[in-house]
């Protein structure tokens, strides 16, 4: 299987000295959903940022969508990744005052030709068609002309990874996506994660506190315990008192 992201001897430490993490080695193969978890502060934001370039590393060497960088990925292969890649964070990070199909569109922004998917006006057609599918997808068809205000926090998050969709990325990186939302909303918005990036083809890596969370949607977990992969192994094999290791001091 092709290889999305490849890490080995990945390391971080922060300008103060603080040492997150070491000895990292990763390898997530293409269409894998990937749970990465781990008490507050472990360091899995910190490292989901230094596998897409976001932050440098301080050792180590990843290879991400075929780029491979040590510490911080040139100008040029960071442009590359980015347009392969859509995000979705523990805040929808919608603008409250534009449509529901602009905020879509908007998910174009930075690919080329992206202006035009500042407003939905000025849109090309085939991206409007795009956005409305994207709307479809995550059950929100009726809600393309609704003012992104007018959501419901969980219907908000399924618009923004309506928004990381129609960017046809090859890797999905969700930060908390559910933690904000109510265990109904949490769970529709995983399984809208868990279908369309299986049936889309996209590789989905995401971070969760809960572990519900962890073991329904994902096809492998990572844990991350005193900064280094305390297991990395197939969510099959995951049993609960694993889990209960990962967070016990
Ligand atoms: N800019 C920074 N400078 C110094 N330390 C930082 C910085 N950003 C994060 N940290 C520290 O790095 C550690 C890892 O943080 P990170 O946010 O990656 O953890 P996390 O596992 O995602 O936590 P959470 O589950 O609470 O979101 C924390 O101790 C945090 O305080």
């Amino acid at each position: 299987m092709t290889a999305i992201i490849r890490a080995h001897d990945l390391a971080k430490s922060y300008a103060n000295g603080k040492a997150i993490f070491s000895d990292i080695g990763l390898n997530i193969a293409s269409r894998e959903r990937v749970a990465l978890i781990g008490s507050n502060g472990a360091g899995k934001s910190t490292l989901l940022k230094c596998i897409i370039g976001l932050l440098p590393s301080s050792g180590g060497e990843v290879v991400t969508l075929g780029e491979s960088f040590r510490s911080s990925p040139s100008a040029a292969q960071l442009r590359r990744i980015r347009k392969q890649i859509g995000f979705v964070f523990q805040h929808h990070g919608l603008v409250s005052r534009q449509s529901v199909l602009t905020n879509v569109l908007q998910g174009k922004l930075g690919l080329p030709g992206g202006w035009r998917g500042w407003h939905h006006s000025i849109a090309r057609q085939r991206w409007r068609e795009e956005a409305m599918q994207a709307l479809a997808d995550v059950r929100l068809l009726g809600k393309a002309g609704a003012r992104a205000d007018a959501l419901s926090g969980g219907q908000a998050q399924r618009v923004a990874i309506a928004r990381a969709l129609i960017r046809r990325p090859k890797l999905l990186i969700a930060d908390e996506p559910a933690a904000s939302l109510d265990p109904a909303a949490g769970h529709d918005v995983m399984r809208v994660f868990s279908e369309l990036t299986q049936e889309h083809a996209i590789t989905l890596v995401y971070t969760t506190h809960d572990m519900e969370h962890a073991l329904d949607y994902s096809d492998r977990m990572i844990a991350l315990k005193a900064g280094r992969i305390f297991f990395d192994r197939p969510t099959a094999q995951v049993t609960r008192a694993d889990l209960k290791d990962v967070f016990d001091a």
